[in-house]
């Protein structure tokens, strides 16, 4: 493992945490001072139940930061992530908030819905922009009544979930344009989370890069190389429009081409944009 860096730079999460679908890291490395204020309004806002919306770009650890929540929230229930844009057709509203036996189709998330499958927990919503506008009233009567109504059910069951949604767009731009309803956004927006990309969080780039080399060396049973000066300020140059999932994948490829225990620049398979 890398050094940490200052202290609570990096926080490690126990195997429970650990999602088998989407996350691969360990741990989350707050090193650049505005991760370290990111880090500070997390741990502000999560005791408080408070629904979170965090905006980030693609791949800047929002999901991360969603189970980082729901971690120091102390609840007991499941950490359930579902991706709106997979919440489509007829069956989404099943999907999400369940449906009753005699309901004639079945969905991927079986008659509890994932809105019921989090009873207890958190739900993270990605893309919350991509949730149908039928869908997002329903949301948000779910949120101010603490009760959902499954599809052909003619009473509401109590539900008690943590929402904490994120988007890679300007959600407030969204309402302009009549396509996200206002009162869902105003609601989600108490509790509101900016991700700055990794080329705001230059500090970031080398422990997180460090931080990746190690967990693949150790997972491939390589000997952990390092990065030589060119390596490390290519690193720090380029602009991650991949983000810290670009960054994951550039290390990995690194580490897989490197010779003599260094990682040159040309290692890194990165184009020419510095
Ligand atoms: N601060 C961090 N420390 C360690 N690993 C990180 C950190 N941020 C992101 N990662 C890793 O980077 C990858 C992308 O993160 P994540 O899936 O959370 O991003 P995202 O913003 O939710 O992506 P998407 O926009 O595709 O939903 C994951 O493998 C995650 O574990």
């Amino acid at each position: 493992m890398p050094s940490p860096g200052p202290e609570g730079a990096l926080l490690t999460f126990t195997d429970a945490d650990r999602s088998p679908l989407s996350i691969r890291a360990k741990a989350l490395v707050f090193v650049d001072p505005r991760s370290q204020q990111l880090h500070r309004e997390l741990e502000r806002l999560s005791p408080s139940g408070l629904p979170i919306l965090i905006q980030g770009e693609t791949g800047s650890g929002k999901e991360l930061l969603a189970r980082q929540i729901h971690r120091s929230s102390a609840r007991q229930g499941l950490f359930v992530a579902v991706n709106c844009g997979a919440l489509i057709g007829n069956q989404a509203e099943a999907e999400l908030f369940g449906y009753v036996p005699s309901h004639p189709v079945r969905s991927q998330a079986g008659r509890t819905g994932w809105y019921g499958s989090a009873n207890g927990g958190t739900l993270y919503l990605d893309e919350i922009g991509d949730l149908p506008k039928h869908l997002q009233r329903k949301l948000l009567t779910a949120l101010q009544t603490r009760e959902i109504l499954r599809v052909g059910a003619s009473n509401a069951t109590p539900v008690d979930v943590r929402l904490v949604v994120a988007t890679s767009i300007d959600l407030e731009r969204a309402v302009e344009a009549g396509t996200f309803n206002a009162h869902l956004y105003e609601y989600l927006n108490e509790g509101f989370l900016a991700l700055p990309p990794l080329r705001q969080r230059v500090a970031d780039i080398l422990p997180l890069a460090e931080y990746f080399l190690a967990m693949y060396a150790q997972r491939l049973e390589l000997p952990v190389p390092l990065f030589d000066d060119h390596a490390a300020k290519r690193l720090q140059a380029h602009t991650w429009p991949g983000n810290t999932r670009e960054l994951e994948n550039v290390v990995h490829f690194a580490l897989l081409v490197s010779r003599d225990g260094l990682i040159r620049a040309g290692d890194l398979n990165l184009p020419d944009d510095q």
